[in-house]
């Protein structure tokens, strides 16, 4: 698992370690660190020496960082131009360290370079890129080097222009192809447009760790996180001890979402699945080993039940959900369940001793919430899952979970090629599954939404994807993640 802090709090632990230190310290390892990733990219593309780097220095630490990391490569023979942004401000001793390694200033952007460090703006960046930062960012992606090559951008601690502790991106920004982060990730590292912006996170380690004592922001779960957590039968397991889960979705008008609810429950932990609703026949033509029956009182026992997508709003829809919600056991909400709670006015404190999850997009977001998520999506999805006393899987490009203790998790995995109808009802059942398996709620939420971006990755490796074929691949990422 990884985990992000807020700015802060960041800032907080560096306040306490720099007491401890000599003066500039922190700054030396930042800058080190930064040195060693750029002069990687560079032998990887030709070498260092001789190699063109452009500077945009800010007018902070972060263009302070960019200046001692520029120095470093200087010595070993690259040539180095820094662009101040404001040259009436700008971090003195860096600057002679540029000049005295043979680095120089400049008043525009190269023509050419090798390799560009965006120094702009760091952690102490408030709202958007200001002029002529906003203007300057704007073309760097074009520049070109020896033998025509692009020139990569590696971003100091963020790429300007985004919001770090949002990962809200409010205007012009920097799209880094690396992001060298010093002492920990922050939020804008794994969540929102700004993730997108980063490239590839390389964390340099300048001793934050032991001082950052306050709860991180968000945390980011990984393939030994989800293979930890997920369920698996053993010698004394039978269907029933596995875990049964319900479903209660599609209607006669929408079987397909009964079926792609279905498809994604067989795909988790659980011995059994059982269906209930007018698409009873479908499902057990299309997935035999369903117990399926028209009517939710004669389903038979469950761990758990999904309710929602593809159900309709009618009188039977609204009898269905209110005996799902009327069970003792935990349950998933999703799409027309959502649209009922709202008609209801049911969605305010759920109030119930088992735990909810529900799993708006951000249309169904917007109904529940009375309001869009946000350019702040994780204090949106905490608020609302305060508000609601449930689970809340938002989601998105970087699906977030958050609980209404407070507790955020931020998907890893998600793929645009989720973007497809039925994509969620497959994710629905999967996570009924885990709860029904026995998983606490949050972090069968946190593994469904895991391992439906994975299937959703290894579905597009053969082509344009289709709910039915992330089920599909669903049993294999399980494999790959479980063993089992
Ligand atoms: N602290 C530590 O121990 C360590 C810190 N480290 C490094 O320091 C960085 C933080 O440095 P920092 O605090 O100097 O802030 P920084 O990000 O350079 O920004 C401030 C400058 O930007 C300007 N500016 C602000 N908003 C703007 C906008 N929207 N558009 C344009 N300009 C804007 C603002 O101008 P002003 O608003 O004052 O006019 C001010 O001049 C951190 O990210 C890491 O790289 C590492 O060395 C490790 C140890
Ligand atoms: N651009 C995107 N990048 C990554 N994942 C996405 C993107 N758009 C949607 N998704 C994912 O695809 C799924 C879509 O679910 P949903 O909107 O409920 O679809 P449906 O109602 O058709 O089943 C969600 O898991 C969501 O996180």
């Amino acid at each position: 698992m990884r985990q992000a802090w807020r700015v802060a709090d960041v800032r907080a632990a560096e306040q306490s370690l720099m007491a401890t230190l000599p003066e500039g310290t922190l700054m030396q390892r930042a800058a080190a660190g930064l040195a060693r990733r750029c002069a990687l990219l560079l032998e990887d593309a030709g070498g260092v020496y001789g190699a063109r780097v452009v500077l945009l220095v800010g007018s902070g630490d972060n263009g302070g960082d960019a200046l001692y990391a520029g120095a470093a490569l200087a010595r070993r023979g690259a040539q180095v131009r820094a662009l101040l942004i404001r040259p009436d401000r700008v971090h003195l001793a860096g600057l002679r360290a540029l000049r005295a390694a043979g680095g120089f200033t400049v008043r525009e952007l190269p023509g050419q370079a090798d390799l560009v460090v965006d120094g702009i703006v760091g952690i102490g960046a408030s709202g958007g890129l200001r002029k002529p930062a906003a203007a300057l960012v704007e073309g760097l992606g074009e520049l070109r080097g020896r033998s025509g090559r692009r020139a990569p951008v590696v971003a100091v601690d963020v790429p300007s222009g985004v919001a770090v502790d949002t990962g809200d991106v409010p205007g012009a920004a920097v799209s880094a192809d690396v992001t060298v982060t010093f002492g920990c990730l922050k939020p804008a590292h794994v969540v929102g447009p700004a993730a997108v912006r980063c490239g590839q996170v390389e964390l340099v380690d300048i001793g934050l760790g032991p001082v950052l004592r306050a709860d991180p922001a968000v945390s980011v779960p990984d393939a030994a996180d989800i293979a930890e957590w997920w369920p698996r039968p053993d010698h004394a397991s039978d269907k029933y001890t596995r875990g049964v889960v319900g479903i209660a979705t599609g209607s006669a008008t929408y079987p397909g979402a009964a079926l792609l609810g279905v498809s994604g429950a067989l795909a988790g932990p659980t011995g059994m699945v059982r269906y209930a609703g007018s698409a009873h026949a479908e499902v057990v033509r299309a997935h035999p080993s369903v117990v399926a029956v028209p009517r939710f009182p004669d389903a038979g026992r469950a761990q758990a039940w999904v309710c929602g997508s593809g159900l309709g709003t009618d009188d039977d829809a609204r009898t269905t959900l209110r005996s799902v919600l009327a069970t003792a056991l935990p349950v998933v909400l999703d799409a027309d369940a959502l649209t009922l709670l709202i008609d209801g006015k049911h969605a305010k404190d759920l109030r119930r001793d088992a735990p909810v999850v529900v799993t708006p997009h951000d249309g169904e977001f917007k109904r529940l919430a009375g309001e869009a998520p946000g350019p702040d999506r994780v204090g949106a999805a905490l608020k609302l899952a305060s508000w609601m006393n449930a689970i809340v899987l938002l989601k998105g490009d970087r699906t977030i979970v958050a609980t209404p203790a407070g507790e955020v998790w931020v998907n890893p995995t998600g793929t645009s090629a989720l973007a497809t109808a039925g994509s969620g009802d497959v994710l629905a059942g999967l996570l009924g599954s885990l709860l029904a398996g026995g998983l606490p709620a949050e972090r069968a939420a946190v593994a469904a939404a895991y391992a439906h971006g994975l299937a959703g990755r290894r579905a597009a490796e053969e082509g344009p994807v289709t709910a039915p074929d992330i089920a599909a691949a669903l049993r294999h990422t399980v494999f790959d993640l479980t063993g089992q």
